[in-house]
């Protein structure tokens, strides 16, 4: 569906975007995860073809976006970063305003300005003059705004930052919900658990890059970390941190306090055996923990810092 191919952006000695490909296929929620500064934004700007690339190529359907900017435009729907809307009008006059932005008119905007309020749950609020809104309110206008033209793509650029949990949550659910019913959707984040909580396919970009992309699995795969269970005991000993290592799939096994603290490749096939191995000896589990490895690992794996400084 969109093809990014070999994109580069720098703004004088900057290189903002530094050699960017990647892949979206219809039915994607898509996932740009990288810290602030990475060039999420940036690339996110040039697929929305509001900023035209130093060099590379962009392609939807097959053709470059820049030959087709006004029917790429009636295609996708972009929800910015910072909010586009007019703080002195209320939320439905701000939605009737994107929408003629968008050609609709009459019957068919109004029809389409009820629909998306359903979908952003803000029908009883829509009267009121958008500066009396919560951020997060805000954020699903926003969301809305870019929904009214009947979008194939979502764009979402950090649609959560600055804003409370439960509001997230609720545009968390509503990016599912749109996916659902069958809008391909591209959302940047610097939250490794909103990308992992939504995202069928993940690039992790750096400093311009991506350093690595493919399914949440393929990514953590590629570390090879291992999974870590910690086995509290209601005591411990050499003898059984022995036994546990040698359960087939465990890599290693220590001890720390009262809790053996074990690697292995797979918790769901090893915590039968564990506990097993454990009663076998006469002890009992008071408590387990499994971590497993996340995409907050992958990037700590491939640039030595954290996704959030
Ligand atoms: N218009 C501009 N002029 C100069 N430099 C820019 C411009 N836009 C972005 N940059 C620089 O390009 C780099 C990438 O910025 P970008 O906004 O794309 O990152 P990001 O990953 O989206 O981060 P953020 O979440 O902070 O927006 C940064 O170093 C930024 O300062």
């Amino acid at each position: 569906m969109l093809k990014v191919e070999n994109l580069y952006k720098n703004f004088g000695k900057v290189n903002a975007v530094d050699g960017v490909s990647f892949e979206v296929k219809k039915g994607d929620v898509f996932g740009l995860l990288g810290p602030n500064g990475a060039g999420k934004s940036t690339t996110i700007s040039m697929i929305s073809t509001l900023l035209a690339p130093s060099s590379g190529e962009i392609l939807y359907d097959g053709k470059s976006i820049f030959d087709n900017q006004k029917s790429v435009r009636q295609r996708l729907g972009v929800v910015p970063q910072e909010i586009a809307l007019y703080p002195t009008l209320s939320g439905y006059e701000n939605l009737r305003f994107w929408g003629s932005i968008y050609g609709l008119k009459g019957s068919e905007l109004k029809n389409r300005i009820e629909e998306v309020s359903d979908i952003i749950e803000l029908n009883g609020r829509l009267k009121d003059r958008v500066d009396k809104y919560s951020g997060g309110m805000k954020r699903r206008l926003n969301i809305g705004a870019a929904l009214l033209h009947m979008p194939e793509m979502l764009i979402m650029d950090e649609p959560t930052v600055g804003i409370d949990p439960q509001s997230r949550n609720h545009i968390l659910d509503t990016v599912l919900k749109l996916n659902n019913q069958g809008i391909t959707i591209i959302y940047t984040s610097h939250y490794m658990e909103e990308v992992e909580y939504l995202c069928n396919k993940v690039c992790i970009m750096d400093e311009g890059k991506i350093i690595a992309s493919g399914s949440q699995d393929e990514l953590v795969e590629m570390i090879r970390e291992k999974t870590q269970i910690n086995v509290r005991l209601n005591r411990v000993d050499g003898l059984i941190s022995e036994k546990l290592k040698e359960i087939k799939g465990v890599s290693d096994a220590r001890i720390s306090d009262d809790t053996v603290v074990l690697h292995g490749d797979n918790a769901d096939t090893l915590l039968a055996d564990i506990a097993l191995k454990v009663s076998e000896n006469g002890m009992f589990i008071k408590s387990i923990d499994v971590k497993k490895p996340n995409l907050e690992a992958v990037f700590l794996h491939l640039t030595g810092k954290a996704l959030r400084d």
